[in-house]
């Protein structure tokens, strides 16, 4: 199990920016599923969409990987044969603790286990071919707005026809909706155990790191990146998912 995120705790001081470092690595599922309400949901269901759009002998990437929990719900979901799905990350503390988690599952499926291969490397220069499924959960607000429509645009080139990509994100919306979710992301925070200071310190620290978009942002890029289809398949709260096919 990992352990309890308790980095805005303890940390002195002024809160610098966020960053995935060693830290956050060690903290990170305790850190997301009591930070981003209907993560689980989106990284199981992942599984499922991969069972779906999965096909044989193509490539299933998960961008910005973290510590793969996606990599390894699309592994048990594909039905597909001869895949692999190929894990990212430019944390080196995240790619470095997502073996271990990959080698564990490894075992435990021994000889029927689909490949999976993991990169350390940054999402915007790595290249992409062959893939059926694509991942970015959570990712692309970390990536700058001006570099969001040129990664969507390789990911859909590097797409087989009726391939899809899983887009999850953090949104904004128009103020009065704002307030609405913004209240209710916050009591999500306090349900969760996160104090006032806890949380204050983490809104600054991210705030100019994650930048967030309105749901039509995400809705027109994903057009003009050259998907057909767009259908937002979830949404908890001020977090969203789409799946873009090709
Ligand atoms: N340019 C980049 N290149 C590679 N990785 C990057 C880049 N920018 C950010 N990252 C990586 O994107 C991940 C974002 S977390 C994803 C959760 C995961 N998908 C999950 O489903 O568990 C989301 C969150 O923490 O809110 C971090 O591991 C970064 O190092
Ligand atoms: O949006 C927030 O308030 C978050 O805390 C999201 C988040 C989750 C995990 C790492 C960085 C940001």
């Amino acid at each position: 199990m990992s352990e309890r995120d308790d980095i805005y705790q303890t940390l002195p001081g002024n809160v610098s920016d966020f960053r995935f470092d060693a830290a956050v690595a060690r903290v990170f599922p305790d850190m997301i599923k009591r930070s981003v309400p209907g993560y689980a949901e989106t990284v199981a269901m992942s599984g499922i969409i991969a069972g779906r759009y999965a096909r044989d002998n193509t490539h299933l990437y998960d961008l910005g990987c973290s510590l793969g929990a996606v990599t390894l719900a699309m592994r048990h979901g594909v039905r597909a044969a001869g895949c692999k799905i190929i894990g990212i990350d430019n944390s080196e503390s995240m790619v470095e603790r997502a073996s271990h988690h990959i080698a564990l599952d490894d075992s435990s499926l021994a000889g029927t286990a689909v490949d999976v291969e993991l990169a350390c490397a940054d999402i915007l220069s790595y290249p992409l071919a062959n893939a059926s499924v694509t991942a970015l959960n959570y990712v692309l607000q970390f990536i700058s707005p001006e570099q969001r429509l040129a990664l969507l645009k390789q990911i859909h080139d590097a797409t087989i026809p009726g391939g899809v990509l899983i887009l999850s994100e953090k949104l904004c919306f128009g103020d009065e909706e704002q307030q609405v979710q913004d209240a209710l992301h916050l009591d999500f925070k306090r349900a969760n155990g996160y104090s006032e200071l806890e949380i204050a310190r983490k809104r600054s620290a991210i705030e100019n790191v994650l930048i967030p978009e309105t749901e039509q942002a995400h809705i027109d890029r994903l057009y003009q990146a050259g998907f057909r289809q767009v259908v937002r398949w979830y949404q908890c709260f001020n977090f969203v998912s789409f799946l873009a096919i090709k």
